[in-house]
């Protein structure tokens, strides 16, 4: 995992996007000041509603609604690898909490940031100051300035405190294949993803030793991942996968912004609507005729909601609140859910979680997904109680009643069903619209009408002063056959459970068709046109926080007769709506799919006119892998003397012509096999892989040309030869190459640069590895780290970003010294810079622009969005 803060574009003003979003722009810049009038906290349709529902006693009502108008606290999380967030979190304990809990503010001690006490490690954080009392404190203004600095370089992530819990209760291990389906911007995703490499630098250092290595990293944690049992087949290196997925085009490029942080090559990002997310074909080894398709251990539903549970931070929800907006978006979770249980592995588990408080988004989803998936006897509600202890939580509802969007309360479908029926034919039809059955608690009698519901986890915003949260882990205990939404249950069918991915076969009669489709994970609702699915009803987040915004209903009948019509339509699939996953001998519609499944297709020269037009959304460039015979690969493998032990067939580029033009970005094995086996079938994967060289001008033909880029430094240090290897022991000396940008070291000068003097001298010119070894007598200097550095004829260069230089400095040095250009006129500046591959001393920014060539097309779409969870103001 990344250290350090990988790429976290600069704050260019970065606003909060959705609400709450203040003075700012949804592009980050300032408006002209406005002023917004107070948003009254009262609502008594929403009162009532919850009061009758949650039915609490006196004294505890009061407090939830007390604690619903109060502001919400500021909480963070410390993140990337557990050593590494465990040495940021150490600096917060050790330099700054000493010193601001001494402050006293109207003759009280001011309440200083804790630990959330049920999250492990006391990795999250969260704090009620009040920000006069931060501004007026200097203790508290240094401790800003570090929560800054970490936000920006991907070491501190803000998220709401709730929000951290589902993927606590995924029981995601290393080795396992996960997806998230409506992931951005990508806080959980991020959990996730810190889950499947946990361990992975320990266990690399155990091997890499084993064979002569030399890497070292900080002291063991006590950790069963960092074992190398807990994921051995790939030398310890992480072999699971995250596939991270939003339908939102824009948010999905702010997930890929906060996963890059993470510099991980077990990463996938897609783009699709995830009530029918395409099946993703694996090789079948055993049948290569068959087509074979992913199925996941792990899989978390965060799906979109009302987000009535957010509105401590989103107080426009007292005035917009309305039961309406629940009922406009019951279909596509309940849709998402069945998608999420479909491509589960038997003995996987899903987590679904909204930040609603409302049934008809929470316990009735998930009554109607099991029992759209075979009831109790396949689908389980996991009991979670002996989880996060420390946690306080409701049980969730058995009994509820829906209100209508007149604001009529309905007890039960039949009553919905009894008043359709005495409307019809009427002119003045009164009946309600929106609802359907699924809405409403089970009917008594059916298999699924006892499920224990209490098992899902409500909590609310008294209980540890948070938001509003709903949680649940399902595991699916054997394979079934979804009963389609219209159809009558009784299509409802049990299957024997099978391991693993689940073969493919052949479509037959139109009659039997239905029954195969569920069969083969195909996405039942692939069948509605895109423009019908509820998708436009996302109730989208703030970047940085679990805040829900405008929830557009979803377009809805409006009249009695129209009850029947909310449900889904059954119209024959539409050509280009997505990938059909029950056409086993027939290839996908752009023909660009091998009639062998297994083996990568071969890729046309140049990109396809008609692709483009199929794509919803811009053009991405295509991820073409590259051999271990090319001549790029076989170069660098030489010059860095890159050991044998590390793979050189899962480096690829992105351009259609699949030839290194600038950047060659590594992925795991699995990822590879993935993007390569789903070329040309439609899955619109829009990320993948870590960045691990940059091209640039070299000084002479022996120099490779392409340098190690820092974000795969962390996954290649390693395996680099001791040739290319410059050991740092002394903080003093790190610290010389960290404030100047260029060190010189001709005519002796290399000798200022004390315990590396010699050996930077006599080092081949180009990309070395710095491995900085602290001999651990300094607590604030005992992190192990690779970066790279640049000789030239003149200087070096410390190929980092200056944000990461700076953050460094206040991290270890506690040093807010501004960097230096030392004695450097103009020109030569110029020209040291151009000798040093000086793109990567200006910003990160920079580092992306040098890319374009491969990924132009993620970069502009970055510069498009520019993400803002940058933003300065974390307190
Ligand atoms: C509650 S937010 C997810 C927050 C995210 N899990 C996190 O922790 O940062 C819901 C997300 O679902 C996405 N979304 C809405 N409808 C969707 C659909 N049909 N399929 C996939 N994603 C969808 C929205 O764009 C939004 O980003």
């Amino acid at each position: 995992m990344g250290r350090g803060g990988g790429k976290f574009k600069r704050n260019r003003g970065g606003g909060r996007g959705g609400r709450g979003g203040g003075n700012r722009d949804d592009r980050g810049g300032h408006r002209p000041y406005q002023t917004f009038p107070e948003v009254v906290k009262e609502n008594e349709k929403f009162e009532n509603y919850y009061n009758d529902l949650l039915d609490l006693p006196e004294e505890e009502r009061k407090e939830f609604w007390a604690a619903l108008k109060r502001e919400l606290p500021n909480s963070f999380r410390f993140c990337g690898s557990k050593g590494h967030a465990l040495n940021v979190k150490r600096l917060l304990e050790t330099r700054y909490i000493p010193e601001i809990t001494r402050i006293t503010h109207d003759g009280v001690l001011v309440d200083a940031p804790k630990p959330v006490p049920w999250y492990p490690d006391s990795l999250a954080w969260w704090m009620t100051t009040p920000k006069n009392v931060i501004r007026k404190f200097p203790p508290f203004s240094a401790f800003q300035k570090f929560l800054v600095s970490e936000t920006s370089v991907g070491n501190i992530s803000r998220q709401e405190v709730v929000s951290m819990i589902p993927p606590l209760l995924m029981d995601l291990r290393p080795g396992m294949i996960a997806l998230d389906l409506c992931a951005a911007p990508g806080s959980k995703a991020a959990q996730l993803l810190e889950m499947i490499h946990r361990g992975e630098e320990a266990r690399i250092r155990q091997v890499v030793q084993s064979f002569g290595g030399s890497v070292k990293t900080e002291d063991e944690q006590e950790d069963e991942a960092a074992r190398l049992e807990a994921d051995p087949s790939d030398d310890g290196r992480a072999t699971g996968m995250l596939i991270a997925n939003d339908a939102d085009y824009k948010r999905s490029h702010m997930l890929i912004h906060q996963l890059k942080r993470l510099s991980s090559p077990n990463m996938i990002v897609t783009n699709h609507d995830a009530t029918m997310y395409p099946p993703i074909r694996v090789a079948n080894p055993e049948d290569p005729s068959k087509p074979k398709y992913l199925k996941f251990d792990r899989i978390l539903a965060d799906v979109p909601c009302s987000g009535d549970g957010t509105m401590r931070k989103n107080v426009n929800i007292w005035k917009d609140w309305s039961p309406g907006n629940a009922l406009g978006l019951h279909l596509t979770q309940v849709r998402i859910l069945v998608r999420a249980l479909q491509m589960l592995k038997p003995g996987g588990r899903v987590v679904y979680s909204t930040c609603s408080m409302n049934p008809i988004e929470n316990e009735a989803v998930i009554a109607a997904a099991i029992d759209r998936c075979g009831g109790p006897k396949t689908i389980e509600i996991v009991d979670c109680s002996d989880q996060l202890p420390l946690l306080k939580r409701k049980p969730g509802l058995k009994k509820w009643t829906v209100i209508g969007k007149t604001g009529r309360v309905w007890n039960s479908w039949q009553e919905v069903q009894d008043r359709t029926k005495l409307e019809e034919g009427s002119a003045a039809a009164t009946a309600p619209s929106r609802l359907v059955e699924s809405m409403f608690p089970l009917a008594e009698g059916g298999e699924s009408s006892d499920l224990p519901l209490e098992r899902c986890m409500r909590v609310y915003a008294h209980q540890q002063d948070t938001g509003g949260f709903f949680i649940t882990a399902l595991v699916k205990k054997a394979e079934f056959k979804a009963r389609p939404e219209d159809a009558p249950k009784k299509l409802q069918t049990t299957l024997p459970a099978t391991n693993g991915a689940v073969n493919g076969a052949e479509p037959g009669s139109p009659t039997k068709r239905k029954l195969e489709e569920v069969e083969l994970e195909e996405p039942e609702v692939k069948k509605r046109k895109v423009s019908e699915e509820p998708a436009a009803a996302v109730a989208v987040l703030a970047p940085e926080v679990e805040t829900a915004a405008e929830p557009v209903p979803a377009v809805q009948p409006e009249s009695a007769a129209e009850v029947k019509a909310s449900e889904p339509s059954t119209e024959a699939p539409k050509a280009e709506t997505t990938l059909d996953a029950s056409t086993t001998t027939t290839e996908p519609t752009n023909g660009t799919a091998a009639s062998d499944p297994t083996t990568p297709k071969p890729a046309p020269q140049q990109p396809q006119p008609e692709k483009k037009k199929k794509q919803q959304g811009p053009y991405e460039e295509p991820f073409k892998f590259l051999s271990p015979d090319n001549d790029v690969i076989k170069s660098v493998t030489s010059f860095y003397k890159i050991s044998p032990r590390f793979p050189t067939d899962r480096y690829m580029v992105r351009n259609a012509l699949g030839e290194p033009a600038k950047a060659i970005y590594y992925t795991s094995a699995l990822v590879r096999d993935i993007l390569a086996l789903n070329e040309g079938r439609g899955v619109k994967f829009i990320h993948g892989g870590v960045k691990m060289y940059v091209k640039q001008d070299s000084p002479s033909a022996e120099v490779c040309r392409w340098r190690i880029q820092s974000e795969g430094m962390p996954i290649l240090h390693g395996y680099v030869g001791a040739d290319r290897v410059v050991v740092l022991r002394s903080k003093e000396t790190l610290r010389k190459l960290l404030v100047e940008m260029f060190p010189k070291i001709a005519n002796g000068e290399w000798a200022r640069l004390d315990e590396i003097g010699e050996r930077v001298r006599d080092v081949g010119m180009g990309c070395c590895v710095l491995r900085v070894e602290p001999d651990g007598t300094d607590p604030d200097f005992a992190e192990h780290m690779a970066l790279p550095l640049w000789k030239s004829f003149h200087s070096l260069n410390l190929m980092l970003p200056k944000e990461d230089r700076s953050a460094m400095l206040l991290r270890i040095f506690n040093d807010t010294t501004p960097l230096i250009n030392m004695g450097l006129k103009k020109d030569e500046e110029k020209k040291e810079e151009e000798e040093n591959g000086g793109d990567e001393v200006e910003t990160k920014e920079e580092d992306e622009v040098m890319v374009d060539a491969d990924a132009d097309a993620e970069a502009e779409a970055q510069d498009e969005v520019k993400v803002s969870e940058a933003e300065a103001a974390v307190v």
